[in-house]
């Protein structure tokens, strides 16, 4: 599927960072999801359960897909596009240094560009947008871009 065919969508957080506290990664990925809920009409629901439309997991090297993870730095992190399963899961190599400032990979960041994938956005060629492939740091008041808004809202708005 190329997009979710509900606008209500859980998440669970599976596995945790050691970098950071639990309260804190939960707040981080909150705050993630919200910059879509923002942007669109999608809204997301915290769930105990692992059945959860988006699990949000910290792992390294293999596990359990077929995209081990590689170690500090290259890839950072990966989403599976909407659909049943796996579908909607987001993957944090757990090798990188998360944090909620600027050093290491600010978890805010990552977690919100992965979420878009998550949602059906693929990357963009444009640097202003959160869906640019590579990592930047970005204003954490205003990580979207006009694109992200029009591709988002060309999906579910
Ligand atoms: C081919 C994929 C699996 C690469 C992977 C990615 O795009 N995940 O969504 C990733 O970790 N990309 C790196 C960049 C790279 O590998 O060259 C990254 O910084 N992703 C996180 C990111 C990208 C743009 C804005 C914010 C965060
Ligand atoms: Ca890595
Ligand atoms: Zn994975
Ligand atoms: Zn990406």
């Amino acid at each position: 599927a190329n997009k979710w065919s509900k606008t209500v969508l859980t998440y669970n957080i599976r596995r945790y960072t050691s970098d950071l506290s639990s309260t804190t990664v939960d707040s981080q990925i909150d705050s993630a999801l919200n910059v879509w809920s923002k942007a669109s009409p999608l809204k997301f629901v915290k769930s105990k359960s692992p059945k959860a439309d988006i699990l949000v997991d910290f792992a390294t090297k293999a596990h359990g897909d077929s995209y081990p993870f590689d170690g500090p730095r290259g890839t950072l992190a990966h989403a599976f596009g909407p659909g049943d399963g796996i579908g909607g899961d987001t993957h944090f190599d757990d090798a990188e240094t998360w944090t909620t400032g600027s050093g290491g990979f600010n978890l805010f960041l990552v977690a919100a560009h992965e979420f878009g994938h998550a949602l059906g956005l693929k990357h963009s060629r444009n640097p202003a947008s959160l869906m640019y492939p590579t990592y930047k740091a970005r204003n954490p008041q205003n990580v979207l871009s006009k694109e992200d808004t029009n591709k988002i809202n060309s999906l579910y708005g």
